[in-house]
């Protein structure tokens, strides 16, 4: 993508002659200026709190939104001159899927492979695959619109990915699912990305579910892309410090002269320290701790990185929106 921007224009609708004119909303700059380039095979998220823009930069790529300027190749096929070549090259899951509510959820995976071109045969052939890999077998006979919202969701990630399309866009498939779902989604995707090479697309808000699945993010606000590296390379911007949380099960044998010397610049809350070190020192105070009378006296301790969200408000971005779940 080169050069993309989308501005929503207030519509001028509901006015009639003798009424008095509505202010008109100011525009918003939804896309404002984006170049991105997401490799073959990788999966790319893109994160950002509401209203940053992700769900407008993947409607343009979908051919579902005209950019006002700006291309968008995919594949070799220029999608704004010809938004009509999205659908054969890629499938999409909005936030929204409304269209498959009334079929059952096997029939939904295998309507959608067969609309993607599958013959009858192979097309219930990845039904059965599809449905065994996201462990929907048990949800197969019943109608979307009778499954709660989680289920719903899987199934659609089922159906989107039917038909093998060599790009996946999927707007926050994993919303409301519950942890081990979200796994089976993820792992999934992994397995087409190893298999068949496929890309795929990733619009979140969820700060683990980047770190987890991403290979490189583009950090969204305002309608600008603020960052855009892999999860560790992001990370690396803020900071090679690590934090390191230590809980005292008894007192902690401060005779001991690193730990003397890391009591100093510990942020201490009862029978909690908190320290924000280089990783080098981290790793050395770690071996000082699992030896001998401190290991005694230790009851728990928490060994991390600065998180993708530390990116974000270093970033300036507004933070609010970004869940950890
Ligand atoms: N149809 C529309 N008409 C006018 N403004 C819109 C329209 N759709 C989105 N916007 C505005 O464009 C901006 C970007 O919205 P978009 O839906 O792309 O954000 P998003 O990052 O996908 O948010 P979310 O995380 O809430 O899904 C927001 O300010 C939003 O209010």
């Amino acid at each position: 993508m080169r050069g993309l921007v989308k501005t929503y224009r207030a519509r001028r609708h509901g006015w009639r002659p003798g009424r008095r004119r509505a202010t008109p909303a100011p525009p918003v700059v939804a896309s404002d200026g984006i170049d991105l380039d997401v490799a073959r095979g990788e999966i790319f998220g893109l994160l950002g709190p509401n209203g940053a823009g992700k769900t407008t930069l993947v409607r343009q790529l979908t051919g579902l939104l005209r950019p006002d300027t700006g291309t968008i190749s995919l594949l070799g096929h220029d999608l704004v001159r010809h938004p009509g070549n999205a659908a054969r090259l890629l499938a999409y899951l909005g936030q929204e899927s409304t269209a498959l509510d009334e079929l059952t959820v096997s029939l939904a995976v295998e309507t959608t492979a067969r609309l993607r071109g599958l013959d009858a045969v192979t097309a219930r052939r990845e039904r059965d695959a599809v449905l065994d890999e996201l462990a929907l077998g048990p949800l197969a006979g019943r109608p979307l619109k009778r499954l709660s919202g989680g289920q719903r969701r899987l199934a659609c990630v089922g159906a989107a990915l039917a038909g093998q399309r060599p790009l996946l866009v999927l707007d926050e498939p994993t919303a409301g699912m519950d942890p081990v779902a979200r796994r089976a989604v993820w792992a999934a995707l992994d397995r087409r990305r190893e298999r068949d090479g496929t890309t795929v697309l990733l619009v979140t808000h969820n700060v683990t579910e980047a770190e987890t699945v991403l290979d490189r993010v583009a950090v969204l606000d305002a309608g600008r892309v603020i960052a855009c590296d892999s999860p560790a390379g992001l990370r690396a911007l803020v900071s090679t410090e690590v934090r390191l949380e230590l809980v005292w099960r008894d007192e902690p044998p401060l005779r001991v002269p690193a730990l003397a010397a890391a009591h100093a610049t510990a942020t201490v809350a009862g029978r909690r320290w908190t320290l924000r070190l280089p990783a080098e020192d981290a790793r050395a105070l770690v071996t000082t701790l699992t030896q001998g009378p401190a290991f005694a006296a230790l009851d728990d301790f928490t060994l991390t990185t600065p998180s993708l969200e530390d990116v974000y408000l270093a970033l300036g971005g507004r933070g609010g929106g970004l869940d950890r779940e």
